[in-house]
């Protein structure tokens, strides 16, 4: 196969924390992301989703090596950035973007929005005053914060979430990334703005054929957001299939119960009996046995509780990791 086309391959990931409750006690893990595998083309987008505390964040966040995996590989146009050292993490960082949940914490509240904007420029020594006050302007206007000069003065404080959020995007994308992760961008902000903050993300995205995952957990939102959709569940990858395949077609159990929760816009359908699994999400430090879904699974069989299910492509680009499509 030729991997030219591959941006980021992910092998086999595990980042576990490790907590103690006291000095003396032995240690104990969470296994925030525990075995994750995946290529993404350039180009292509990925939407990630699952319920809260499934380990999208993390697994996000080890992508852009702002954590430390503990165990698989990573690997960036075929280079193994797993523990590159801190020269090559600068140039790592040039190539990567990252869109964050809180606008309201990611903007330094002394810097004005020029001055927030400069600031990658000036650590990577891109440019001349000039051409980064050009390239200051460009960002602006291509996350249409327009007329440039009415924001270029002002603090954090002084504009709306949502403007907010623009000038994330502009600083993420400021250095032309290859890669942006832009984790729950729009869940800190009001309704109003989501879908215009989405829109402009996605159109930026195939403007400058940049890759990007999109970590959220509303199955609402992404249908027409990215190319892929990946199903996290406990620090695993349940499911991973092209958009429109895993919205007609899912086929993990927790696939299915988390389409079935969207809320339904057909009055007709309001009232039809949802599938929802009873119970939480598993604890991360001692997960369940087996396969780490079987306590909430309607399908559960013996082999569920023993043995923990290989993920295998039932039909073209379309992987799942579960015992009923497992046929050995
Ligand atoms: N620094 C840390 N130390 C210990 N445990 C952590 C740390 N960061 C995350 N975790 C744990 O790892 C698990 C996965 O967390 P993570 O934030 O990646 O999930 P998530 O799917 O992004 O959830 P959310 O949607 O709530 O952000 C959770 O059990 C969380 O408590």
């Amino acid at each position: 196969m030729n991997n030219n086309n591959v941006l980021l391959k992910v092998e086999n990931l595990k980042v576990w924390f490790e907590i103690r409750k006291n000095i003396l006690a032995k240690p104990l893990y969470v296994k925030a992301v525990d075995g994750v595998s995946f290529e993404l083309k350039k180009g292509e987008s990925i939407s990630l989703v699952g319920e809260s505390g499934s380990g999208k964040t993390t697994l996000g966040r080890t992508i852009l090596r702002l954590y430390e995996p503990t165990d698989g590989k990573i690997f960036f146009e075929e280079k193994d950035i797993t523990n590159i050292d801190y020269k090559e993490l600068s140039w790592y960082r040039k190539e990567t973007g990252f869109v964050q949940q809180d606008p309201f914490g990611a903007l330094a509240p002394h810097f004005t929005i020029y001055r927030i904007l400069e600031e990658p420029l000036l650590i990577n020594k891109i440019g001349t005053p000039q051409e980064r006050k050009d390239m200051i302007f460009k960002a602006l206007e291509e996350v249409k914060l327009t007329p440039v000069t009415d924001f270029i003065g002002k603090y954090p404080h002084m504009i709306s979430g949502g403007q907010m959020q623009r000038v994330v995007i502009a600083r993420a994308l400021i250095m032309r990334p290859k890669l942006v992760i832009a984790d729950e961008p729009v869940s800190m902000l009001d309704a109003s703005v989501r879908i215009e903050i989405l829109e402009l993300l996605r159109d930026l995205q195939e403007k400058h054929h940049m890759s990007m995952i999109y970590i959220t957990h509303d199955l609402a939102t992404v249908r027409a957001f990215s190319n892929w959709i990946f199903i996290m569940y406990a620090g695993n990858l349940v499911e991973r299939a092209k958009t429109d395949e895993l919205l007609n077609n899912p086929l993990h159990p927790y696939t299915k119960a988390l389409l079935s929760a969207i809320p339904d816009p057909d009055p007709q359908n309001r009232f039809k009996l949802r599938e929802v699994p009873p119970g939480e999400p598993p604890n991360l430090i001692n997960p369940p046995t087996g396969c780490r879904f079987h306590p909430r699974c309607p399908h559960v069989m013996n082999i569920c509780k023993e043995k923990e299910p290989e993920e295998i492509e039932v039909s073209k680009d379309h992987w799942t990791k579960c015992w009923l499509y497992n046929k050995g």
